[in-house]
């Protein structure tokens, strides 16, 4: 019987026998040998326990930050943000851009990515629409440089963290419920990220020192019932026609309190119907070349006079260039650590492309690039919060922000039409 079978698993429970304590040369001997053989036994009991709680390879670092992080994964998630908000030089910005991950968001990062501007994002990769398109998405920022955060605009403590981390000059707000339709499908998700959210954020960049300037996105939308055109900034924006529209038209009335009472430099920009490459599916442009190809029926809607249903279609590198022109003509805040020091600039452009075109031959020009007939119902319009037309008044953008849309809605859906079959033959590529 060898010594190591006196030596039980629960080294705390043993007990020597009585043999042992009355030799006591044997004893002294045996209890030597025992003591080497147990140290023995648990280095090599504590190496093996040791390597199957260490982690096969580094951790990676966590999208999320709260207060509750790892210390590593905090850590090394703040290397990643610093990094990725570090302009190329001195004369570069710091561009927190939420909702990176959205169409215009993506776009937006690149560009001021590629020019040597900082930038942060921050994404809620919510299921509003497919979210494998938003992680491809970036996946393209991610190389190029760009560094998403995992979170929502209403975390207030997240938001603190990352103005904590990073002194933004800019926040170039691009979250929101999107979507005029789908507001009567889920009204509360609109006032949670457009009212909500973006008070939110107003919060944390008021009390920042020093605050940034806000340029954030507005839409075409709140000119609703208005039948005036060419829809100019000055023409009245209290009727609109669904809850999305009322949103933002709130959101643009929250803006005026926070440059008010806070010094808060505040651009919006009212979109008009932005579509292109990586763009959102539920969209018509998106979903018609999606059902086109597939032999199913699309609805176009007409005017209840039967007259056609227009858009001021703007092509997304268009609508690029008008949100680098309103960042790069933003004053800075005068707040600082939520005191007004002294008024501040309040501005809201237009960024369309002055020519509507109607959905009709919007459809026209898919079958044209797809070389496919649609299977077509016309209805009439629903009451679901589409207006019947849309057409900017670029005057103002064009003589503060030097913008100039360049692309006609051909140009542009032929661009979309080849990224929308590269991506999805890639994908369909990838999963069989
Ligand atoms: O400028 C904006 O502020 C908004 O632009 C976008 O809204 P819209 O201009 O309504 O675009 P979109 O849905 O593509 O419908 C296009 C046209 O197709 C018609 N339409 C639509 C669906 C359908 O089945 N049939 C149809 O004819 C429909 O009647 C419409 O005439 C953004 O989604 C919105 O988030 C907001 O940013």
């Amino acid at each position: 019987m060898s010594h190591l079978d006196n030596i039980p698993s629960t080294p705390g429970k043993y007990k020597p026998d009585k043999a042992f304590r009355f030799n006591s040369s044997a004893a002294s001997s045996s209890l030597s040998k025992l003591t080497l053989y147990s140290t023995l036994f648990l280095s090599v009991l504590l190496f093996f326990l040791l390597l199957l709680s260490s982690p096969s390879s580094p951790p990676s670092p966590r999208r999320h930050l709260s207060s509750g992080s790892h210390h590593t994964s905090l850590s090394l998630s703040h290397k990643l943000i610093r990094k990725s908000a570090r302009p190329r030089s001195t004369t570069g910005h710091t561009v927190l851009v939420t909702g990176a991950a959205g169409f215009v968001g993506t776009h937006v990062s690149l560009a001021l990515k590629r020019r040597g501007d900082g930038v942060l994002g921050l994404d809620n990769f919510n299921h509003y629409y497919d979210p494998t398109l938003k992680r491809a998405r970036q996946k393209i920022l991610e190389k190029a440089g760009v560094f998403i955060v995992e979170g929502d605009i209403n975390d207030k403590g997240l938001l603190q963290q990352l103005f904590d981390a990073v002194l933004f000059t800019h926040v170039m707000h691009l979250a929101a419920q999107a979507g005029v339709r789908y507001a009567m499908q889920n009204p509360g998700s609109y006032v949670h990220s457009n009212i909500a959210g973006f008070v939110n954020l107003l919060e944390v960049s008021k009390s920042a020192n020093p605050q940034p300037a806000i340029i954030w996105a507005s839409s075409s939308s709140v000119y609703g019932l208005n039948s005036k055109v060419l829809f100019s900034e000055k023409d009245r924006t209290d009727q609109p026609a669904s809850l999305y529209a009322a949103t933002k038209k709130a959101g643009e009335e929250i803006a005026h309190t926070y440059n008010h009472i806070y010094g808060l430099s505040i651009t919006g920009l009212r979109f008009f119907t932005v579509y292109g490459p990586w763009g959102r599916p539920d969209m018509a442009y998106f979903f018609f070349t999606k059902d086109i190809m597939k032999g199913k029926t699309i609805t176009v809607y007409e005017s209840p006079d039967k007259g056609s249903v227009a858009r001021d279609f703007t092509y997304i590198d268009d609508i690029v260039k008008g949100c680098l022109g309103a960042l790069d003509t933003a004053k800075k805040s005068t707040g600082s650590g939520g005191k007004k020091r002294g008024p501040a600039q309040l501005r809201i452009f237009n960024l369309g492309n002055t020519s509507p075109v109607p959905v009709s031959t919007l459809v026209s020009i898919l079958e044209k690039i797809l070389k496919v007939k649609a299977k077509k119902k016309v209805m009439p319009l629903p009451r679901n919060g589409d207006v019947e037309f849309t057409h900017a008044n670029i005057t103002l953008a064009m003589t503060e922000l030097g913008y100039k849309p360049a692309t006609d809605l051909e140009a542009g859906l032929k661009k979309f039409v080849r990224w929308y079959f590269s991506f999805y033959s890639g994908s369909k590529k990838k999963s069989s």
